[in-house]
């Protein structure tokens, strides 16, 4: 890759895809319960037809033949039930009893009646009362694929299933370097100095995409000398599989992360981005001698650019990384007129509507400010050389938020 050379959005972005695919980490095992948030690295199936035996919906009998029924016994649930040999007889069954073998109807208590004998009688429901073996899964079959998130839904399957572990992808660990001697991290900003508002928000992104983030992995900010940025990126790498750093990634007179990344003999996969805002955003590998893959992505220093570059750059790899899809773009309509930006991908915060199918563009998206962000759900996406027109379909790079926010 030549030195800042734009390289197309999504070109970028496949890229970076590519580059964490290529590194994803060796499958562990896991325990159900700590599964949440990772990645299946094997399809799951099923290890038993589901369910694994004939299973009353029911609390009731279970017949044989025509009524009335003798009662000859009981089966709850976790019980083997006897075979019920003879026509005219009956058990008693509870909901999620196996169902006796020879038995061919159930029989709701509440539908049922008893005569003095004890003799029971009623008229069985014509749809089944009872779940068949194999109705939900056969033994074997795929359920979910490799590359599925695990949610508590999965982990609920992978249980019924017979699992007590899944074999999962590591998740990735990520450090954090904010650069700036401008910037303040307590207090109003002012007198020149503006307040730190990366390294209090880049590691919850980078969480949401599945990374680890220690409280010790955020440094900043971290003086702006080409010694202390070099000193700082070594020991980020030592623990982390990728390094974010902020700002710096131009070529001011206090801009020192392409020398440092010259000095690290990094090989750079994208070199500034055809994207407005977020342009001098760019990704490199690390070479090191125990192999391992190391990433640094350098997000530039306006806020809403840095953003950008996370979502464009650090969201593909940490997916890659984690042996997931790439995540593909819904189409949304444009509910206004939206502007390209000429040969430059145009990123256009906006908020969906309540239907989630068109998107209205927001205020106070200045690549030097939040506000906009804080309001938006994502980005309309116009692609280099087009504009929107109200009504036109086009991409939309969501944030990834969580049921509840921007309600
Ligand atoms: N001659 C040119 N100058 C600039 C260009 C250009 O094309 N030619 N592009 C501008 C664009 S676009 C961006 S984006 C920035 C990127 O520059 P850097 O990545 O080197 O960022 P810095 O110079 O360090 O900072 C830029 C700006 O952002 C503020 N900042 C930095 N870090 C933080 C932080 N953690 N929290 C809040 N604000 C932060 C910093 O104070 C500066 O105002 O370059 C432009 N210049
Ligand atoms: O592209 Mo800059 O990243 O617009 O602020």
């Amino acid at each position: 890759m030549s030195e800042d050379t734009p390289v197309d959005w999504e070109q970028a972005r496949a890229l970076a895809y590519e580059a964490g695919r290529r590194a994803a980490g060796p499958t562990e095992l896991i325990s159900l319960p700590d599964a949440d948030g990772r990645t299946l690295a094997e399809p799951l199936r099923a290890l038993t037809d589901l369910p694994a035996f004939p299973t009353s919906s029911i609390d009731g009998w279970a017949t044989r033949g025509p009524q009335p029924w003798h009662p000859v016994g009981r089966v709850l649930a976790g019980g083997i039930a006897p075979p019920l040999d003879e026509a005219g007889t009956c058990v008693e069954i509870a909901t999620g009893a196996m169902v006796p073998p020879g038995a061919d109807a159930l029989l709701r208590i509440e539908e049922s009646t008893r005569d003095a004998a004890g003799l029971v009688s009623g008229v069985p429901r014509a749809t089944p009362e009872w779940r068949i073996p194999g109705e939900e899964a056969h033994r074997g079959e795929e359920l979910l694929p490799a590359g599925t998130a695990i949610d508590p839904a999965v982990i609920g399957v992978a249980a019924t299933c017979g699992y007590e572990a899944l074999s999962v992808r590591p998740r990735p660990r990520a450090a954090l370097l904010v650069f700036g001697d401008e910037l303040l991290t307590a207090g109003t900003p002012g007198a020149g100095r503006v307040r730190d508002s990366l390294g209090p928000q880049v590691p919850g992104w980078l969480r949401r995409y599945g990374a680890t983030v220690d409280a010790a992995a955020v440094t900043g900010p971290v003086q702006d000398t080409l010694e202390a940025h070099l000193a700082a990126v070594r020991t980020a790498l030592t623990g982390a599989d990728l390094v974010c750093t902020t700002g710096g990634t131009m070529h001011g007179p206090v801009d020192h992360l392409h020398p440092t990344l010259a000095k690290l003999g990094a090989e750079y996969l994208v070199n500034t981005a055809a994207v407005r805002p977020g342009f001098p955003m760019l990704l490199a590998r690390i070479p090191d001698a125990d192999g391992r893959p190391r990433f640094l992505a350098g997000l530039p220093g306006n806020p809403q650019s840095a953003i950008i570059a996370l979502f464009t750059l650090v969201a593909p790899l940490l997916a890659g990384l984690q042996g997931r899809p790439m995540p593909e773009l819904p189409l949304v309509e444009a509910a206004t007129d939206v502007p390209g930006r000429g040969n430059f991908t145009h990123l256009v915060l906006a908020r969906l509507d309540r239907s989630g199918r068109s998107a209205t563009p927001v205020g106070h998206v200045g690549s030097a400010m939040l506000r906009g962000l804080s309001n938006a759900q994502g980005f309309l996406v116009i692609r280099p050389g087009t504009r929107a027109t109200a009504g036109d379909l086009v991409p939309f790079l969501p944030l990834p938020l969580t049921p509840g926010e921007r309600p």
